[in-house]
């Protein structure tokens, strides 16, 4: 069952939030969509949103200013929360790049993760089912992205899962998680000790395992005065990988801008453009 947790008028469409069981997770999920203000019984593109570590299904639609374009455009934008909650999982709560807030958009293998952090399932299968059921959404139009460890879940589930997604972007994305101490931390929780298996969640390594995957090229943002930026992002592996695989790249490098919400605002609305372009090219 879908609870409604709240609704809100927003740029003549609607911003709601909500609470299901999920099935994957083995756990209740909250999630939030931005329904843009369509013709009734319209279907209507959607794009998924992944947030980055500490942050909730709240994050993006409080913070990043997506909406006023999504409304334009007749998007629906979706936003899972980052990872599983009340796991009771012992230390999930200690540390804010492990655990709840840091699901890193994969299916954990090691116990005590893999009973409940399964996001990649969840995000791909579930909760993409659950909006094609639930709403007017168009299946055949689907674009993912994100942002830090949320970057890194759009590329890799998009590279993962390439008949899933047809528009794919990301915001000062983890690019090379097994490279990055972030990601050897999660990485080693959550998928043990194996670096087959890590490479098997890295966006870098991924990419050049593939040719030219996304035709219709790919559009990342970074800033750089990120403080994560030389030790956890990496977009230099990235772009490497992406010249390899004849993958085309348009990486764009903003003088003065940091990791947070003010430069994922700033270059909201090109990202949106950009979706809506490879959507109905
Ligand atoms: N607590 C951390 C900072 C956490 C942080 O910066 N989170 C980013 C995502 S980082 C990669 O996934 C974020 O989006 N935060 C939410 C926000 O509102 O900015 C620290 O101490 O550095």
């Amino acid at each position: 069952m879908l609870d409604i947790v709240s609704e809100h008028r927003c740029f003549g469409g609607v911003q709601a939030f909500y609470r299901h069981d999920a099935e994957t997770i083995g756990l209740p999920m909250n999630f939030s969509v931005f329904h843009p203000p369509v013709e009734s019984r319209k279907l209507v593109p959607v794009l998924f949103y992944l947030a980055g570590l500490t942050c909730t299904e709240e994050t993006f639609m409080i913070k990043a200013g997506a909406q006023r374009w999504a409304a334009q455009h007749g998007i629906m934008l979706v936003a899972p929360d980052t990872s599983p909650r009340n796991t009771g999982i012992e230390g999930a709560d200690k540390d804010w790049d492990l655990g709840h807030g840091a699901g890193f958009y994969l299916d954990a293998t090691q116990g005590p993760w893999s009973r409940h952090f399964r996001m990649e399932s969840y995000v791909v299968h579930e909760l993409r089912e659950l909006i094609v059921r639930e709403f007017n959404a168009n299946e055949k139009r689907i674009g993912i992205f994100g942002h830090s460890m949320g970057g890194h879940g759009a590329l890799v589930l998009a590279l993962r899962h390439p008949d899933r997604y047809c528009s794919v972007s990301a915001f000062a994305p983890i690019c090379s998680p097994m490279r990055a101490p972030w990601g050897q931390k999660a990485f080693s929780h959550y998928l043990g000790s194996d670096q087959a298996a890590w490479a098997q969640y890295d966006a870098s390594e991924l990419m050049k395992q593939r040719s030219t995957p996304f035709p219709e090229g790919l559009l990342i943002d970074q800033g750089l005065q990120d403080k994560f930026l030389q030790e956890q992002l990496l977009p230099v592996e990235f772009e490497r990988a992406c010249i390899e695989a004849r993958q085309p790249l348009t990486l764009r490098l903003h003088e003065g801008y940091d990791h947070g919400y003010y430069f994922i605002s700033s270059f909201m609305q090109d990202h949106m453009q950009f979706h809506h372009g490879v959507m109905n090219a």
